[in-house]
């Protein structure tokens, strides 16, 4: 087993002089201005991602609809959709998301086992490209909509191809025991129901088996299940297919890298796709943004007790709630360079809500830090700031985007007021004297 990622291994987030800086500014300047937590994107870091995805398929015709999911913050949309990126959403708030930040509609592509009537009506009437259909009842849903409004919408019918992705259970999507997608023996017949009601048009055929993907052979079994199966709906049924969705998904370096990286999974959809002639749309989300951005935090106390010491951060599992949810790691690193030579300190990592469960990392072995310390939370790009709640009423951490030597802050943190500010009273509470 390689060792944990090291500090100086995120790209963006590199001791300059001794100090943390985010591309040139040094974390703690945003500590400052914009207060802790708080998350910290790197502009450079998600346009390099971006351009990385695109030229590994240069030479096939490709789309790269960026999934909103795993950040939707305006900025980093934007800087996306400023390369050419569109979108993968999956709810009328994604959509409106992507078409505020600048996403031509003909660049989206709406996945997700439960649209509504009305979110149906929203993405038909904003044009979007295609509708990843997960069900029969979903296609017939969308071509009653799409009739009424007199419309045509683009199909790609999402199959789930049944390959275990070897990833976290409660982030796996691809097999039978998923709610995603239809099951592929039943998927002809799906197609051939697309084909025969009026409003639709068959226009490609999707999958997506899971995320934080760590091997390349699930996608290998995966694409070629799903290029068999298109071929066989052009070939025998007839069907004209323009586009295969291959989702999302591929992994990234947490504790250890991933033996799965850009270029072996598109080898393995290049290998999959050759003589398709359509265009491949792609999905990606979590590699996109999860090492373009780290959560800023504070150390407020340092609690040693006989069996444990725990660094307890101003950040919690209200910002960040992966490692509670998944057990994920994340990295945590000193924003003031440890000097050499350093000791290490075995830690739990806790924030400040009253669940056991507020930790961002258990047992870590780190550089002792002390009280009023910053600490990074790297590979926190992804499923970060778009999975935070208020628990504890605690205020959403604001969002900074850095650029070179600048920053700003692109989402704030809301006041204690505009946190209650939608709260009512009933009727019978209000006395009036
Ligand atoms: C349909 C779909 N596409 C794309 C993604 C993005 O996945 P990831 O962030 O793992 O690339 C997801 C999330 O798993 C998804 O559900
Ligand atoms: N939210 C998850 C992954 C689910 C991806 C969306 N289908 C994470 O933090 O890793």
């Amino acid at each position: 087993m390689p060792p944990a990622r090291p500090p100086a291994l995120l790209d963006a987030f590199a001791y300059q002089a001794g100090r943390l800086h985010a591309e040139g500014v040094p974390l703690s300047k945003i500590a400052d201005a914009a207060g802790t937590p708080c998350w910290v994107y790197s502009h450079g870091a998600l346009e390099s991602r971006y351009r990385a995805f695109d030229a590994a398929f240069a030479g096939i015709p490709h789309l790269i609809c960026y999934a909103l999911k795993a950040n939707s913050n305006q900025a980093v949309i934007k800087t996306f959709a400023d390369l050419g990126a569109g979108a993968d959403i999956v709810s009328e708030g994604e959509l409106r998301r992507a078409l505020a930040a600048g996403v031509p509609p003909e660049r989206i592509v709406f996945a997700g086992v439960g649209k509504t009537a009305a979110e149906m009506a929203v993405a038909l009437d904003a044009g979007i490209l295609q509708f990843n259909v997960e069900s029969d009842q979903e296609l017939e849903r969308l071509s009653q909509v799409a009739s009424q409004m007199g419309r045509t919408a683009g199909v790609a019918l999402r199959v789930n191809p049944d390959v275990d992705a070897g990833t976290h259970a409660k982030i796996t999507t691809g097999t039978a025991e998923n709610k995603f997608g239809i099951e592929i023996d039943q998927a002809r017949a799906v197609a051939a129901r697309t084909a025969a009601l009026p409003g639709l048009k068959l226009s490609g055929i999707a999958m997506h088996i899971g995320s934080q993907l760590t091997s390349v052979e699930p996608y290998r079994q995966a694409f070629a299940r799903l290029v068999d199966f298109a071929r066989m709906l052009m070939n025998e049924d007839g069907h004209k297919l323009e586009r295969l969705d291959l989702g999302g998904g591929l992994g990234v370096h947490y504790q250890h890298a991933p033996p799965v990286d850009l270029a072996s999974y598109c080898a393995a959809a290049r290998e999959a796709l050759a003589g398709f002639p359509g265009t491949v749309v792609l999905e990606p989300g979590r590699w996109m943004v999860a090492d373009a951005g780290i959560l800023l935090a504070r150390v407020q106390y340092v609690k040693r007790g006989s069996l444990k010491t725990f660094v307890i951060l101003d950040a919690a599992m209200n910002d960040l709630i992966r490692p509670a949810l998944y057990d994920a790691w994340h990295p945590v690193i000193p924003v003031v360079e440890p000097a050499a030579g350093h000791g290490l300190e075995t830690v739990d990592v806790v924030g400040p809500i009253c669940e056991s469960s507020d930790v961002i990392a258990t047992g870590r072995s780190m550089p002792p830090v002390a009280q009023g310390e910053l600490v990074a939370i790297g590979v926190a790009g992804a499923y970060g700031a778009v999975m935070a709640s208020t628990y504890n009423s605690r205020p959403l951490a604001p969002e900074v985007m850095v650029k070179g030597g600048a920053f700003s802050v692109v989402r704030s943190r809301p006041s204690y007021d505009e946190m209650i500010a939608s709260d009512r009273l009933a009727p019978w509470q209000i006395h009036r004297t």
